[in-house]
C-alpha cells in the first residue's frame, strides 16, 4: 500500500518538475480563452471519465469563482446533461454526443477545450472538427503524444507522460493555471477592460 503512494509520488513529482516546459502554450491557452471571454464569447469544455469531472470542475470555476470575486464568466460542459448524452448517445451514436451540443450551442469566437489523456476518444475529436467547422478556437488538454487530436487543435498542451492517471493530476493544474491567468485578464471585482 505505501509501496504504491511513494511509487505514484515519485512518478507525480517527476512529471510535474517538467511542466515547466508547457508554458508557452499554457500562456497561449490561457489568453485565447480571456480574448474570447472578453469578445463576449463563451468557453465549452468536453472529456470522457476523469476528463469529463475535470470540465465540469473548470467550467464551474468560471461561472461560479475561481480565487476572486469577479463577474460570472460564460463556461460549460458538455459532460453534464444526462438527457442530452443519453439521447444522443442512443439516437445516434456515443462519438457525437459532444459533437451534437457543439453544432447547437456553439457560436463562432467561442472556445472548445477537449480533455483527452491519449488524445484519441473519437467523440472528443468529432466536437473538435464540429468547432472547428463553426470557427471556433480549440484548446487541447492532452497527453501521452497528443494522438489525433493534437494536429487538430489551435492550442495543443501534451502533458509528456504515459499514465493516464498522471496526465489527469497534471491536467487539473493546468487547468487551475488557465483559470488564473482569466482572472488576472478580468481583474478583481471588475469588469473587463
Ligand atoms: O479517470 C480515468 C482514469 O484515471 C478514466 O475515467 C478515464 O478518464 C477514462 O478511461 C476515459 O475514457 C479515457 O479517455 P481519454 O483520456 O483517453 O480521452
Ligand atoms: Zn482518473
Amino acid at each position: 500500500m505505501t509501496d504504491l503512494l511513494i511509487r505514484n509520488l515519485d512518478e507525480h513529482r517527476e512529471l510535474f518538475a517538467r511542466l515547466d516546459a508547457l508554458a508557452p502554450e499554457v500562456q497561449a491557452a490561457g489568453r485565447l480563452m480571456a480574448e474570447a471571454l472578453r469578445r463576449g464569447r463563451k468557453i465549452m469544455f468536453c472529456g470522457n471519465g476523469g476528463s469529463a469531472a475535470d470540465s465540469q470542475h473548470l467550467a464551474a470555476e468560471l461561472t461560479g469563482r475561481f480565487i476572486h470575486d469577479r463577474k460570472p464568466l460564460a463556461a460549460m460542459a458538455l459532460s453534464t446533461d444526462s438527457s442530452a448524452l443519453t439521447c444522443i448517445g442512443n439516437d445516434y451514436s456515443f462519438a457525437e454526443v459532444f459533437s451534437r451540443q457543439v453544432e447547437g450551442l456553439g457560436q463562432a469566437g467561442d472556445v472548445l477545450v477537449g480533455i483527452s489523456t491519449s488524445g484519441r476518444s473519437a467523440n472528443v475529436i468529432k466536437a473538435v472538427e464540429a468547432a472547428l467547422g463553426r470557427d471556433m478556437q480549440v484548446i487541447g488538454l492532452l497527453g501521452r503524444d497528443g494522438g489525433a487530436l493534437k494536429a487538430l487543435c489551435d492550442v495543443a498542451i501534451v502533458v509528456p507522460s504515459p499514465t493516464t492517471a498522471r496526465i489527469q493530476e497534471a491536467h487539473i493544474l493546468i487547468g487551475h493555471t488557465l483559470c488564473g491567468l482569466i482572472e488576472e485578464q478580468f481583474g478583481v471585482g471588475l469588469s473587463p477592460a
